[in-house]
């Protein structure tokens, strides 16, 4: 038995929306929606305050053939409304999971989630709530990652986590070169001046004018998130 404590006070969790779709064509795959939960509620019980902002690839890629030649801004709100649906799709499972999960939007779409209200957000953290930010930053021509530097940064947390489909950063994209490494740590200016794809620039660019750490790691292994939140060796940690 151990008595070790989380190494940090409150996170910014990015789920990947694409990680959703498990082993489905796409949309959100029950099971692993149910295994996230799980990991979820292990850093939640260790007394760790958890914010998360989810992403809408698993959606939205399902419908992008119908946005071709549209409008970018409106293919771009038709991806954050992706976003509220995974995020109730995910406050949901929390609930049932014994937690709990409040949704805020950065669009108004008042009769389904409340509108994000920062010290709003900071009570429910300071309650023990998780607290799911939908929509991105409400705006397009962004994306959810940097939605989840934007609200790391705003809510004060100490560590941005990238809970992706690959367990780190590589020296280049891992599915399309099997010969690329990973790297333990990376430095923000290292991995914009690489163009390293795991993240759009202005996610790295924020959090590292910020000094808000980040640690890229895989949401399909088993007590990954734990092990991060305890300061152990997982994944990459991009630092400022
Ligand atoms: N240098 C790199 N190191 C690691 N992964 C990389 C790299 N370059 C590109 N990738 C790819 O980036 C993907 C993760 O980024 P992406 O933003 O698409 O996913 P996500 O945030 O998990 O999904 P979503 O947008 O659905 O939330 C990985 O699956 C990987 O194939
Ligand atoms: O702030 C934001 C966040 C997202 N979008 C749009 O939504 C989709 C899905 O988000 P992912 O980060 O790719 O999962 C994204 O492709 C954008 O089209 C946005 O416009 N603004």
């Amino acid at each position: 038995m151990t008595d070790a404590k989380p190494a940090h006070k409150r996170i910014l969790l990015k789920l990947s929306g694409e990680a959703l779709m498990g082993d489905d064509a796409f949309g959100i795959n029950r099971s692993t929606i149910v295994r996230m939960v799980e990991e979820v509620a292990e850093v939640v019980n260790l007394g760790v305050e958890v914010a998360i902002v989810i992403g809408g690839g698993n959606i939205f890629r399902g419908v992008a053939g119908g946005s071709v030649g549209m409008d970018r801004a409106t293919a771009d709100y038709m991806g954050m409304l992706a976003t509220v649906m995974n995020s109730l799709a995910l406050a949901d499972a929390m609930n049932k999971q014994g937690l709990v999960a409040r949704v805020m939007s950065a669009i108004a779409i008042e009769q389904v989630v409340e509108p994000y209200v920062r010290p709003k957000a900071l009570q429910y953290l300071e309650e023990g709530k998780v607290v799911v930010f939908a929509a991105g930053t409400g705006n397009p021509f962004f994306t959810t990652d940097t939605a989840a530097a934007l609200r790391g940064a705003e809510i004060g947390a100490e560590l941005v986590l990238k809970a992706t489909k690959v367990d780190g950063v590589y020296s280049a994209d891992p599915k399309k070169d099997p010969s690329a490494t990973r790297y333990t740590k990376i430095s923000f200016d290292d991995a914009m001046a690489q163009n390293l794809g795991i993240m759009d620039a202005t996610a790295f660019a924020l959090c590292r004018d910020q000094k808000l750490p980040i640690k890229v790691f895989s949401i399909f292994k088993h007590g990954a998130l734990r092990r991060v939140v305890m300061g152990e060796d997982e994944g990459t940690l991009v630092y400022a």
